[in-house]
C-alpha cells in the first residue's frame, strides 16, 4: 500500500480532510450596480449578476478555492442543504467547475432569490434576504440521513444562514451537540432566532462567527467599544467555544481563542460588492483551524480570504499571488 507523503494534512478517517458545509437556505444572489442611487426615485443601473450563493455554499466555493490553489488537494468539500429543483442549474454549476460534492436534497420549487444592490461610486450594499421555500417533515427526514451519513466521515461542518420556514429555531443547536459528540468540528454562522437558541445551548458550537450585529442581537444589548466585544467572545470561550470571531466589515474581526485574542485589520481593497465576506472569512478560519494555525495566523488568513473575496463578485478567492499581497498587508495586533 502506498502511503501519503508526511507532510500532507489528514483527516480524522486518513486521507484528505473533509468539510461538510450546510445551507438549509441557499440563495441566487442577483447583484444589480446602480451606482449614487436613490430611495424613492427612478435609478440608472449599470450592470446585473446572478451567482449560486448562500452562506454553505458560499463557504464550500471558497474552501474548493483554497484547496485549487496549491493545498495539494488535501480538502475534499462538500455542499449539503435544501436546493430548489426548479432552479438548481446554477448551484451545480458553481459545484462541478468547483469540485465540490454536490449532496443537497432537491426540493419542490425555485430556490430564494437574493438582492443585493451595489453602490458603486459609495462602496456600499444594501442586502434584501427573502425567507426562502418551506421545509416539509419530509424532506427534513431525508436531510436528517444524509448530514448522518456525512458526519460519520467529516472533519469539520459548517452550519451557515438563516433557517427557512419549517425549520425549528434550534435545529443548528440540536446538530452542533450530535456532532461535537461524533467528534466533528462545528462552525457556525447565523443570526436571529437561530443564532440565539445555538448560544443558549449548552453544548456550543467549536467556531462562531457572528458579525458585531448579529453578536449584539443574540445578546440583546449594545456592545460599548472594543473591551465589551472581547469579553463577550471570551464568555463563548468560557462556555466551549474554541473560536469566536467577530467581524465588523471594513473595520476588520476581533479574534478569540483561549490562546489568545487579536484584532485583525483588513487593507483597503477596491469592493466589487460586500456580499460573502463573513462567509469567506468562515471558510479562512475553518481551513486555519484544520491546518492547526495559530490565531494570529489564522486572523490573517480568514482576513485575506474576506478581503480578496469582496474584490469578486460571487463566492471566489483572487488567485493566489493576489491571495499573498493581501495576507501580507492584513495588520494583526493583540486585543
Ligand atoms: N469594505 C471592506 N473592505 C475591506 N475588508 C472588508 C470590507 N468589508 C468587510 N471586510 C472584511 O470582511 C470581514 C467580514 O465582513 P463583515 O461585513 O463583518 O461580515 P458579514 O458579511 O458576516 O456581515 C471583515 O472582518 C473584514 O475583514
Ligand atoms: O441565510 P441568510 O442569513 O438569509 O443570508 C443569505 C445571504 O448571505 C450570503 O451568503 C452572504 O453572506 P455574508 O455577506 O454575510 O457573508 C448571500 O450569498 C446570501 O444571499
Amino acid at each position: 500500500m502506498s502511503m501519503p507523503p508526511m507532510s500532507m494534512p489528514q483527516g480524522r478517517h486518513g486521507g484528505a480532510r473533509r468539510v461538510t458545509a450546510l445551507t438549509m437556505n441557499p440563495a441566487l444572489d442577483l447583484t444589480v450596480r446602480a451606482d449614487s442611487w436613490q430611495r424613492g426615485e427612478v435609478n440608472a443601473g449599470q450592470s446585473l449578476q446572478q451567482d449560486a450563493g448562500g452562506k454553505g455554499v458560499n463557504v464550500a466555493s471558497i474552501l474548493a478555492d483554497w484547496n485549487r490553489a496549491g493545498q495539494g488537494d488535501t480538502l475534499s468539500v462538500t455542499a449539503t442543504g435544501l436546493l430548489g429543483r426548479d432552479n438548481a442549474a446554477p448551484f451545480e454549476a458553481l459545484f462541478r467547475e468547483k469540485g465540490v460534492t454536490d449532496a443537497f436534497i432537491r426540493v419542490s420549487g425555485a430556490t430564494r432569490v437574493g438582492v443585493k444592490l451595489v453602490d458603486g461610486a459609495a462602496q456600499e450594499t444594501t442586502d434584501i434576504n427573502l425567507p426562502g421555500l418551506s421545509a416539509t417533515p419530509e424532506t427534513l427526514a431525508e436531510l436528517h440521513a444524509t448530514l448522518s451519513a456525512l458526519s460519520a466521515e467529516a472533519d469539520a461542518f459548517v452550519l451557515a444562514g438563516s433557517l427557512p420556514p419549517g425549520v425549528p429555531a434550534d435545529y443548528y443547536a440540536t446538530l452542533t451537540a450530535g456532532l461535537r459528540a461524533a467528534g466533528v468540528f462545528v462552525a457556525l454562522d447565523t443570526s436571529g432566532a437561530a443564532l440565539n437558541a445555538a448560544l443558549a445551548a449548552p453544548v456550543l458550537p467549536d467556531l462562531i462567527k457572528p458579525n458585531i450585529h448579529e453578536l449584539e442581537g443574540a445578546l440583546g444589548r449594545r456592545l460599548n467599544g472594543d473591551a465589551e466585544v472581547l469579553q463577550a467572545a471570551r464568555d463563548l470561550i468560557a462556555r466551549g467555544a474554541q473560536i469566536v470571531a467577530v467581524s465588523q466589515g471594513e473595520r476588520g474581526a476581533l479574534i478569540v481563542t483561549a490562546a489568545g485574542a487579536v484584532f485583525a485589520r483588513p487593507p483597503r481593497v477596491q469592493v466589487l460588492s460586500t456580499v460573502g465576506a463573513g462567509d469567506a472569512m468562515v471558510a479562512g478560519l475553518v481551513s486555519a483551524h484544520l491546518d492547526g494555525l495559530s490565531v494570529e495566523d489564522a486572523a490573517r488568513r480568514a482576513t485575506s480570504f474576506s478581503a480578496g473575496s469582496i474584490t469578486r463578485l460571487g463566492p471566489h478567492l483572487p488567485d493566489p499571488a493576489a491571495l499573498a499581497a493581501l495576507a501580507a498587508q492584513v495588520e494583526v495586533t493583540p486585543a
